[in-house]
């Protein structure tokens, strides 16, 4: 059985730090800490949290991620996520592009659908291999219902604090099918001789969905930090869950709430970390697929204010589902014609009058 090491962090790398919320005064309803979410999710729209409860579940959960990974890749490809613009199972190595030109990506991941496991063993979408159903009940489905208690809680908090009637966002992400909320076990290998590299193992990208939960032991997660133009890594703490804010919840608000753009290096950074295999695990909480996706301004005097000092409308055509397998879709390689396939894959970070 693996273990996942706390590998120092080297200190000679640009860092940016983050606001640490403590998950259980949130729940308590602190004021403190919910003004440190206010302004940790509206600034950068990044945070740590602590005391989140998954913690003794994360390295059960990359065991999982280990042994997929380790099997042939014939075996793996059978598993595979495919083009069609949906998400849930495998996903190999170069299966996405990272650029406009392009590149392969770097990183191989196993996506597990919220519907599938929630509905085990009958299956939503689709079905997994042996090894994560023999661990579903012990393992995968007490790491969903954490995910979601701290997804849905930090959520009602945002509700609460952009002005909207009790329960507006919970309703919009409902416990019932069909959504495109998943987990996610990401490894990236180190590469070989570990020389520098300037490309990205995971393409620069905005969130799809409305909250993301995640866990890693290694650097190599970087965001670009609005007014800098140098990425900046986040160091992780031991423990410490990384949450962040992406597409969806930034249209609902208008803006209030920041879907920040952010990567995964391909080499981690410098010093013994780089040696080692990199995994990740991310809790992916989306709203429902026919949700649309549009300003809640109507139902909040705070989100009408924003919208009006907004260049942007924060108005899509697109429901949740659509957006979602669109931007899946389009950065897949074997969907690529040229440069407007990646441009067609990009979220709010992109091109404002997608909105
Ligand atoms: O692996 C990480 O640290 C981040 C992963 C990520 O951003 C994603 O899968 O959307
Ligand atoms: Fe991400």
């Amino acid at each position: 059985m693996a273990s996942y090491p706390n590998i120092p962090f080297p200190d000679d790398v640009p860092t940016h730090p983050l606001f640490i919320v403590d998950f259980k005064l949130i729940e308590a309803k602190d004021p403190f800490e919910l003004d440190k979410l206010r302004q940790a999710s509206t600034n950068l729209g990044f945070w740590y949290l602590k005391n989140h409860g998954a913690e003794e579940l994360v390295d059960k959960m990359f065991n999982i991620g280990e042994d997929m990974m380790d099997l042939p890749l014939d075996e793996k490809m059978k598993w595979e996520q495919g083009d069609s613009g949906r998400s849930f199972g495998y996903k190999c190595i170069g299966g996405n592009a990272v650029d406009e030109e392009g590149t392969p990506d770097a990183v191989e991941f196993l996506n597990l659908s919220k519907d599938d496991i929630l509905s085990y063993p009958t299956p939503t979408h689709r079905t997994y291999p042996s090894l994560v159903n023999e661990r579903m009940t012990s393992i995968v489905q007490p790491f969903l219902e954490i995910s979601l208690h701290v997804t849905n809680v930090l959520i009602g908090a945002l509700n609460d604090m952009l002005g909207l009637p009790a329960g507006t966002l919970a309703a919009l992400h409902s416990k019932e099918p069909p959504s495109g909320s998943e987990i996610r076990i990401i490894k990236k290998s180190p590469q070989p001789g570990g020389t520098e590299e300037k490309a990205a193992a995971l393409a620069a990208h905005t969130d799809f969905g409305s909250l993301s939960f995640l866990h890693n032991r290694m650097g190599g997660l970087q965001v670009l930090v609005p007014g800098n133009d140098v990425w900046q890594y986040i160091k992780p703490i031991p423990n410490h869950a990384v949450c962040n804010i992406g597409d969806a919840l930034k249209i609902f608000s208008a803006g209030i709430l920041r879907s920040n753009i952010h990567r995964v290096m391909h080499v981690s950074p410098p010093g013994e970390q780089r040696n080692y295999n990199r995994w990740s695990l991310v809790y992916f909480s989306r709203p429902s697929n026919q949700v649309l996706l549009r300003n809640l301004a109507d139902k909040s005097s705070i989100i009408a204010e924003a919208l009006k000092e907004s260049e942007d409308k924060f108005v899509t055509d697109s429901n949740a589902g659509d957006w979602f397998a669109r931007r899946i879709k389009n950065q897949r390689l074997k969907n690529r014609t040229g440069p407007e396939t990646w441009r067609a894959s990009r979220g709010t970070e992109f091109n404002p009058n997608l909105l």
